[in-house]
């Protein structure tokens, strides 16, 4: 820690996440942070604290020399870019939990803190309370990783448990999501997987030493799941996870991908219900490891910026340690083949996507489901179609990187 002396903070954003972080700090006293200043947007807003706590000026905060340090935690990523990115500039020491921005923005963060000598910390924006960026950089800073998957969003995992455990329809699940501040908000962000995309790309820096841009990683979700999709996951003895998942192949490239799964009783995602996220890291010698925890919510989430807070005071940052022990940077394996169950209504579909070893499921009058073999550059290539379609596409095993697991489906050879 700096010195004995309270440590000034300048809050961005008062919603869960930024009141997760104050009430969590009003209650432990003995810590030596003070929240100084909070900026939020809204002036007409009721507040539960006294209104000469808040500020409505970005450049306001950012100019208090005072403040020793900055935490971000506002609902839009492109304010957020701004604000992080002139803290950084004045060298500052920032913690975001905006993972759409450090995503969208890793190597110029990066750039940024070499230049200035700030420091940049966002433990939170991944897995909410679990510390898997520290946990990866840190303790598995010299082993080889194999993969690394898991469950990334709270709200979409939230939303599959109370339609599989209490039968609950979407839409009702999805509202209660948002009614808890689990989700984002745009809860498009949530549901259709881009979430999780984002939280795969700041992991696959960390684990694999490279720096995915977010439109290198197609991106499936669970917002056109449907009542046959349901039936043919529980026909199968399974239920269904939102999977975001980045493995390396034996020629050294890597396979990041975000897919609905089927997930059967043997899978250690199964236990993995609620607003809770779970990972999985694959080191190379460890074996397999499963992080599980609240992945969203205020206090998860505050603590996971606390524990950052805490952190910075203390001298530490992002070694990046796999960015820096890195050959070549591994490049995507767009031959990479998975099986998949899809559900479409269009026609032209299956024939944009390559589909091969296909086999049909169902033939009903509105559509037709089909489980066959896809590449990763369909998937990449094909992606906002399936969308657009609003198909359900979805992996037969959460072991994207191994098909020993895929079982015989019920299905009907195409002549
Ligand atoms: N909710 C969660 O469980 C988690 C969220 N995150 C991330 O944390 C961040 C915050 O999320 P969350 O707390 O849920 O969001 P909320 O919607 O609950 O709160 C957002 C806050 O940001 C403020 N805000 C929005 N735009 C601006 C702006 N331009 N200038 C200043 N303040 C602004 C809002 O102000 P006002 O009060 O005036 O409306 C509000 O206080 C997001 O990046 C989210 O992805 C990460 C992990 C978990
Ligand atoms: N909306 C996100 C919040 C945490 O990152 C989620 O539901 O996981």
């Amino acid at each position: 820690m700096d010195s004995n002396r309270i440590l000034k903070i300048g809050l961005f954003g008062f919603g869960c996440v930024g009141q997760g972080l104050y009430d969590i700090l009003a209650r432990e006293k003995n810590l030596p942070f003070q929240i100084e200043k909070i900026c939020v947007k809204d002036p007409a807003k009721v507040r539960p604290l006294p209104a000469e706590e808040f500020s409505f000026n970005p450049e306001e905060v950012l100019a208090d020399d005072q403040l020793d340090l900055l935490v971000e935690a506002i609902s839009d990523a492109t304010e957020a870019y701004g604000i992080v990115t002139a803290a950084l500039r004045k060298g500052r020491r920032v913690v975001t939990a905006n993972k759409k921005l450090v995503a969208y923005h890793l190597p110029e963060l990066l750039e940024l803190q070499e230049q200035f000598g700030g420091v940049l910390l966002y433990e939170a924006a991944v897995a909410g309370g679990i510390p898997i960026i520290r946990t990866v950089e840190e303790y598995f800073s010299n082993e080889p990783l194999e993969r690394v998957h898991g469950i990334l969003n709270g709200s979409s995992n939230y939303i599959l448990s109370q339609i599989f455990q209490k039968q609950k329809p979407y839409a009702d699940a999805l509202k209660e999501a948002q009614d808890k501040g689990f989700a984002e908000l745009d809860p498009w962000l949530d549901v259709a997987g881009a979430d999780s995309r984002h939280k795969l790309c700041i992991l696959t820096a960390h684990a694999f030493g490279r720096t995915l841009a977010p439109q290198e990683v197609a991106f499936f979700g669970i917002d056109s799941l449907g009542n046959r999709d349901l039936e043919f996951a529980r026909q199968n003895g399974s239920t269904i996870k939102l999977v975001a998942s980045v493995h390396l192949t034996p020629e050294g490239e890597i396979v990041p991908l975000v897919l609905p799964s089927l997930v059967g009783d043997a899978d250690d995602l199964k236990m993995v219900e609620q607003e809770f996220n779970g990972v999985v890291v694959q080191g190379g010698y460890s074996g397999p490891q499963l992080f599980k925890g609240k992945g969203a919510g205020g206090h998860p989430t505050g603590a996971a910026v606390l524990s950052d807070v805490i952190s910075i005071s203390n001298g530490y940052r992002y070694g990046y340690k796999k960015l820096q022990q890195r050959q070549a940077e591994p490049a995507l394996a767009l031959d990479f083949q998975i099986e998949v169950y899809l559900r479409t209504s269009d026609p032209n579909l299956l024939e944009s996507l390559d589909f091969y070893r296909q086999r049909i499921i169902e033939s009903a009058a509105d559509s037709d489901s089909v489980v066959g073999m896809v590449t990763l550059e369909s998937l990449l290539r094909n992606q906002d179609k399936i969308r657009e379609a609003g198909a359900f596409i979805l992996a037969l095993s959460s072991d994207f990187a191994s098909p020993k697991n895929v079982k015989k489906y019920e299905a009907v050879e195409l002549s």
